[in-house]
């Protein structure tokens, strides 16, 4: 475990910090988590509505108590206190600091829901100490990164196998997750969704829970180098504590997982189909049944590039012949989406993690679904569209299928297909650079806006993070509600890792 440092051991990180300067600076291209990626990551707050039947169930069984972490560097464990306002999704704690372990509830139970701040009122001690580490951090956020995996990988090299060759685009997602993580500490719901699924994703890791003081040492040791002007013990006590917290959620869904879904599934590619020069429609047949819902998005690992995981959405609703279907773009230097479009072949097997995502139809409702689909963000829709003709209700589907040129239209055909189908369906092309041939031209959300006002529809957004944004800005300032509008923004998915 982390001990003091000495002056050796420091010789060393400097040298491995070098040596990580030499292998990361390649991320991969509209990625988005690579060293230039913007700011830390904000997690969405998903809206209200139907969850995933999976979502929730992760924090459900307290059970496996995370040892304390002790510092490195420093006098370690000396804030043993939680402090009143710090959220305690995990075990109940006494006065002593032992853990009780109730049985795990049933799945359906709600999760233990911490004491949720309201956000209007004023950060908890430790949030504000939190904070100030983060200021004092965020110009240097490259090089805590750094000497963060430098001491990781030093003090604990067992660990290194569980991440990719090449850190790349993966080097900052661990830090950052964990710093938004420290970063929403007062916020007990946030935080219990967000950890919750980021403990679930990281069983396909093979990460156990005697990683996390490992790690929780690292983080505190690189905080303590680069946050210097900040740090004291009262600074110290507070990310012990809220890394604890942390640490305990991720845990506990991690361990509420295991009794129901396996850490990962394989999926054999049954059809491989080009529709553009580099576009390809993927179709997997998991090796055990795969549930989720449309509107959701998994992460996924080829064989040519272990341990390197992306997002991509399911472009069709759950099937009768349980095959899961991906649109996949190669973006230029895309190791997994150029492998994904230029390379595999039916017979090749991948790993998928477990679904996520909050973009799912609201069946509980009869307003009107209003969908914008940029580029391959269509996948999702195509799968939003499928669901609701599965659930028989006439609800008025408005669809916006935006592009950069007619050509890029790749899956038009088919939606145009559904739309002649169903007669609540309309689907209409927009073509953003150039004139389309008899559609739309213009960005997509202007468009969308001219064809407003939507008062009893929600929206859905999906595709790039630029659209999305602009989508969501434009539908609020029209009057929408911004609870009514859904999406994954996918530049967030990326900071969150899983
Ligand atoms: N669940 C999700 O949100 C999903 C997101 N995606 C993302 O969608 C993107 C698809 O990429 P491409 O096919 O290359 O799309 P693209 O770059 O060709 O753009 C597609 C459409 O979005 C519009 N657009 C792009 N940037 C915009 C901006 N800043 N403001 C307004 N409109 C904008 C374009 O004009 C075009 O109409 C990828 O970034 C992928 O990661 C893909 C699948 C699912």
């Amino acid at each position: 475990m982390c001990g003091r440092r000495t002056e050796t051991d420091r010789e060393k990180l400097e040298a491995k910090l070098t040596m990580d300067a030499l292998i990361t600076n390649a991320a991969e291209p509209g990625k988005g988590a690579g060293a230039g990626s913007p700011g830390w990551f904000d997690p969405h707050t998903p809206p209200d509505g139907p969850r995933p039947h999976h979502e929730g169930d992760g924090a459900a069984a307290p059970s496996r108590p995370v040892r304390p972490i002790r510092p490195v560097g420093t006098g370690a464990g000396r804030n043993g206190d939680p402090g009143p306002a710090l959220p305690r999704p995990g075990p109940a704690q006494d006065a002593a600091g032992a853990r009780h372990h109730p049985e795990p509830p049933a799945r359906q139970q709600p999760p233990p829901r911490a004491e949720v701040r309201p956000r209007s009122r004023p950060p908890s001690a430790d949030a504000q100490l939190i904070r100030r580490t983060m200021e004092e951090v965020a110009p240097v956020a490259d090089k805590t990164t750094s000497y963060f995996y430098a001491l990781l990988f030093i003090r604990h090299p067992e660990l290194r196998e569980l991440f990719p060759a090449a850190m790349d685009s993966q080097r900052d997602r661990l830090l950052k997750a964990l710093l938004t993580a420290a970063e929403h500490i007062d916020d007990a719901e946030i935080l219990t969704e967000y950890l919750s699924h980021l403990g679930r994703g990281h069983r396909k890791y093979g990460t156990r829970p005697e990683h996390y003081p490992a790690v929780g040492e690292c983080l505190i040791g690189a905080l303590t180098r680069y946050a210097s002007a900040v740090w004291n013990d009262e600074v110290e006590g507070a990310w012990v504590r809220a890394y604890t917290v942390i640490s305990q959620i991720m845990i506990d869904a991690a361990a509420a997982d295991e009794k129901h879904a396996p850490p990962w599934w394989q999926a054999e590619v049954v059809s491989h189909e080009p529709r553009t020069s580099d576009i390809a429609v993927v179709s997997v047949r998991p090796d055990q049944p795969y549930p989720f819902l449309a509107g959701q998005y998994t992460t996924l690992e080829t064989p040519w590039w272990p341990r390197v995981w992306r997002h991509y959405s399911f472009a069709s609703a759950p099937r009768s012949d349980g095959l899961l279907v991906f649109h996949v773009k190669a973006v230029p230097a895309g190791w997994v989406s150029g492998a994904l479009v230029h390379r595999a072949r039916p017979g090749d097997v991948l790993r998928l993690g477990p679904p996520g995502g909050s973009m799912v139809v609201d069946h509980s409702t009869d307003n009107g679904l209003l969908c914008l689909g940029g580029g391959t963000g269509i996948a999702p829709i195509k799968a939003l569209v499928e669901d609701v003709a599965q659930h028989g209700r006439r609800r008025a589907m408005d669809v916006f299928y935006g592009a950069r040129s007619d050509h890029d239209l790749y899956d038009l055909d088919t939606l145009l297909g559904l739309a002649q189908s169903h007669a609540w369906l309309s689907v209409r092309p927009v073509v953003s650079h150039g004139r389309g041939e008899g559609g739309l031209h213009g960005p997509l959300p202007e468009i969308v806006q001219q064809y407003g006002p939507w008062p009893e529809y929600d929206a859905y957004l999906s595709g790039p993070p630029g659209m999305i944004r602009s989508g969501v800005d434009t539908l609020v300032r029209g009057g929408m509600p911004s609870q009514r509008i859904r999406h994954d923004l996918i530049e967030e998915l990326v900071a969150a890792g899983p």
